[in-house]
């Protein structure tokens, strides 16, 4: 438990100048910690790996590799010595290629979400129930209904890839995406 409040305590302040894409601009660190809220709470899931990588899952893609950040490979370094080598797998495994285009990236999520290890695949789950609830609740004030819609039918391919990880997780997604816009 010591080691997961460590990690939320890290990626509080590595987003800490960050915010969501809704219209109210909440900080960014609700989103690591809906998902490891989702995992522990909701999925009775106990792995502190499973929940440190959850905390810290876009600190890479998020906090690393831009101009007055970490490269990104100090940054998996950090990451390494502080929460040990499974959580830095596991962060590696749902970490982008932020130097790819977007639809590479997209198209790249559906092709490998059904190879990695198996605690990425609770976290990818978290991840996209996060995201639709999001959606549904906060959308980003410049998304259209189709834009969610998009977001909505890509979430539902990653996670065709991955069915039979967690029924548990899978029932949250599901319930997450039967409130996809009209
Ligand atoms: N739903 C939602 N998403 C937000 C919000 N703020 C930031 N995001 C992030 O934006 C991404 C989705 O927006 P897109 O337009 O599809 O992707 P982009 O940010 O790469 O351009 C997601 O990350 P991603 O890494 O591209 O995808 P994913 O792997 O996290 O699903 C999500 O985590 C918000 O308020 N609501």
């Amino acid at each position: 438990m010591t080691r997961v409040i460590d990690a939320i305590g890290f990626a509080a302040h590595a987003h800490r100048m960050q915010r969501r894409k809704d219209k109210e601009e909440t900080p960014y660190i609700n989103h690591p910690v809906a998902l490891v809220q989702i995992l522990a709470v909701e999925a009775g899931i106990d792995d502190a790996d499973v929940l440190c990588a959850a905390a810290l899952h876009d600190y890479l893609e998020d906090c690393c590799g831009e101009q007055g950040q970490l490269s990104l490979e100090a940054g998996r370094q950090l990451l390494h010595e502080r929460f040990g080598a499974p959580v830095l797998a596991l962060v590696d495994a749902v970490t982008d290629d932020k130097s790819l285009p977007k639809a590479e990236r997209k198209r790249r999520q559906v092709e490998h979400a059904g190879h990695v290890p198996h605690g990425a695949k609770l976290i990818k789950l978290a991840d996209k129930t996060a995201n639709l609830r999001d959606l549904a609740d906060f959308p980003p004030a410049d998304w259209p209904a189709f834009r969610r819609r998009d977001y909505f039918d890509w979430a539902a391919l990653v996670i065709t890839q991955l069915r039979g990880a967690h029924p548990q997780l899978e029932a949250l997604f599901d319930q997450a995406h039967a409130r996809r816009p009209d």
